[in-house]
């Protein structure tokens, strides 16, 4: 069975990231295993060290979306890439927006160590 710890970083994490090209989301969605049985909605792949990422479990604590009180913000922005499905996407052929942002941050983290669980929004 697969940590949480292990699913956030299976769907977020791309430290070496991005490849400028405009298929990186149709292809890292797919790779990533986010594409079976539906097209998951949206997706945001963080291109900094898994360290850097641990560490915003230690930053700005904040509410997270759902009201739960485990939210933390990234001091610092960092290089995300936004991946949206398309309106005209058709299941099985996952078809994404590729959108290469940087932003702050918003990550649920639980457990002990305590650590990134959940992605919960940009800003
Ligand atoms: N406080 C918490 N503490 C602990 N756990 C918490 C907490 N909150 C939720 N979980 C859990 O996390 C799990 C999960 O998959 N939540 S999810 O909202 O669907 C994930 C969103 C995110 O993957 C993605 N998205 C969204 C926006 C964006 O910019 N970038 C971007 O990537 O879209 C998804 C849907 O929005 C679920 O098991 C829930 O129980």
């Amino acid at each position: 069975k697969e940590s949480r710890a292990m699913m956030f970083q299976q769907q977020h994490m791309d430290p070496d990231g991005p490849s400028t090209n405009s298929n990186y989301c149709n292809q890292m969605m797919r790779r990533r295993l986010m594409t079976e049985g539906r097209c998951k909605p949206v997706n945001t792949f963080i291109h900094e060290p898994l360290v850097d990422v641990q560490a915003i479990c230690l930053q700005g604590n904040t509410i997270c979306k759902n009201g739960k009180p485990n939210c933390h913000k990234s001091s610092s922005s960092m290089k995300i890439t936004d991946c949206r499905v398309k309106s005209s996407s058709k299941y099985p052929d996952c078809d994404y927006q590729t959108s290469h942002k940087e932003r702050h941050i918003i990550v649920a983290c639980e457990g002990n160590p305590y650590v990134p669980v959940h992605f919960d929004a940009s800003v």
